[in-house]
């Protein structure tokens, strides 16, 4: 049977257990990835770590991705998954690499300086959107800041219902107020550019809650790397961090829906021009026009919203492509499987 005060803590919850048959949940366990390796997966259960072997045959999985496993800890499957998020990889054959699974809120961090971009949040915005992630918007460096309410208020001004906090990421006590989104139980992850405070964020939460993991660490006698650059933490809240790098190089890709909710301002004034496929262009009738000259919408968000757009088709097109590709295979795979099948009822 599993024990859902510990599974609980690591993040398991309804959605996953309905998943279960009443049989796999007498006799199977369900374990997190915690870790992905080259070779293995680390996985958290509620009795504690495990390993488990990469196999070619296995679904692709990653940091964040619930799995069942038999008796014996083996792979039977995986969860579907509640969040995602993934990139496109780099190199010639363009396909999404996925980043982080099941992920409840993202904090996205940027800083109250020269480096603070309306443009750079709506881009993180589109992302968390598109992986169905909650986005809370982290502005550091309060403490370098003459007036941090006057960056707040340019946050709020994107959408009044965003969720925004200034903070001194290096403060623990101002860092207090991003407590209400690490309670038990839930999954939190960072995006933002170089140098605006993820990391000190990150470690002023962990270091102010995870007093006792460090002890759970030492115990663990296995083998395992304290130091991982990807990895899913335990915070002794109850909750738990993901720090992988991956999501510092997330690109858009394939991600009109994460766009258009990011700009839903835009997609309702555009319901309102008089031509279903306008460019905003100067055409007759133009809502989106229309709202800039009377003050209603901001150009800067509109210039942002189109290279927002452009860049997911461009970077989304290969992956459609691939995908198509790949279905055709699966179909040909399976056509082969059930002419083998075939033949053999012959036989
Ligand atoms: N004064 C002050 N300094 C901060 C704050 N947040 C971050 N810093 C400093 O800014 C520098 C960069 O912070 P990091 O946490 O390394 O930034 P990062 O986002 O993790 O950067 P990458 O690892 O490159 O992605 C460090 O020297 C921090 O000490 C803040 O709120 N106030
Ligand atoms: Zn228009």
């Amino acid at each position: 049977m599993l024990n859902l005060l510990a599974l609980n803590h690591l993040g398991w919850r309804p959605f996953f257990q309905q998943q279960l048959s009443l049989d796999e949940l007498e006799d199977c366990s369900v374990a997190r990835v915690m870790e992905h390796h080259r070779s293995s997966y680390e996985l958290m259960s509620d009795e504690g770590y495990m390993a488990l072997p990469a196999n070619p045959n296995y679904p692709a999985m990653t940091v964040g991705d619930w799995v069942l496993l038999d008796r014996e800890h083996r792979l039977i499957r995986l969860f579907e998954r509640q969040s995602l998020f993934s990139r496109k990889a780099a190199g010639s054959r363009v396909t999404a690499q996925l980043i982080a699974a099941n992920v409840d809120t993202v904090f996205i961090v940027c800083s109250m300086n020269q480096d603070f971009s309306l443009n750079r949040i709506e881009r993180y915005l589109a992302l968390a959107h598109e992986a169905d992630v909650e986005p809370v918007i982290v502005l550091t460096k309060a403490d370098l800041c003459d007036e941090p309410e006057q960056y707040v208020e340019q946050v709020r001004q994107l959408d009044s219902l965003l969720m925004v906090e200034a903070v001194n990421a290096l403060d623990i006590s101002s860092v207090e107020v991003l407590m209400s989104w690490c309670r038990p139980g839930q999954t939190v992850a960072f995006l933002g550019s170089s140098g605006v405070g993820k990391s000190t964020l990150f470690n002023s939460i962990f270091q102010e809650n995870s007093q006792h993991t460090s002890a759970i660490r030492e115990e663990d006698s296995k083998g395992r790397h304290t130091t991982t650059s990807r990895s899913l933490r335990c915070a002794t809240g109850g909750f738990l961090l993901m720090d992988t790098p991956g999501m510092r190089e997330l690109q858009l890709a394939d991600c009109e829906q994460g766009v258009e909710q990011t700009f839903a301002d835009i997609s309702e004034i555009s319901s309102q021009c008089r031509f279903s496929d306008c460019q905003h262009d100067g055409e007759p009738g133009c809502a989106i026009n229309a709202a800039i000259t009377n003050g209603k919408l901001d150009p800067r968000r509109l210039s942002s919203y189109q290279k927002l757009m452009r860049e997911q088709a461009i970077n989304g097109a290969s992956i459609a492509e691939r995908r198509a590709a790949d279905k055709q295979f699966v179909k040909m795979c399976k056509t082969i499987q059930s002419g083998k099948k075939a033949r053999k009822h012959e036989m």
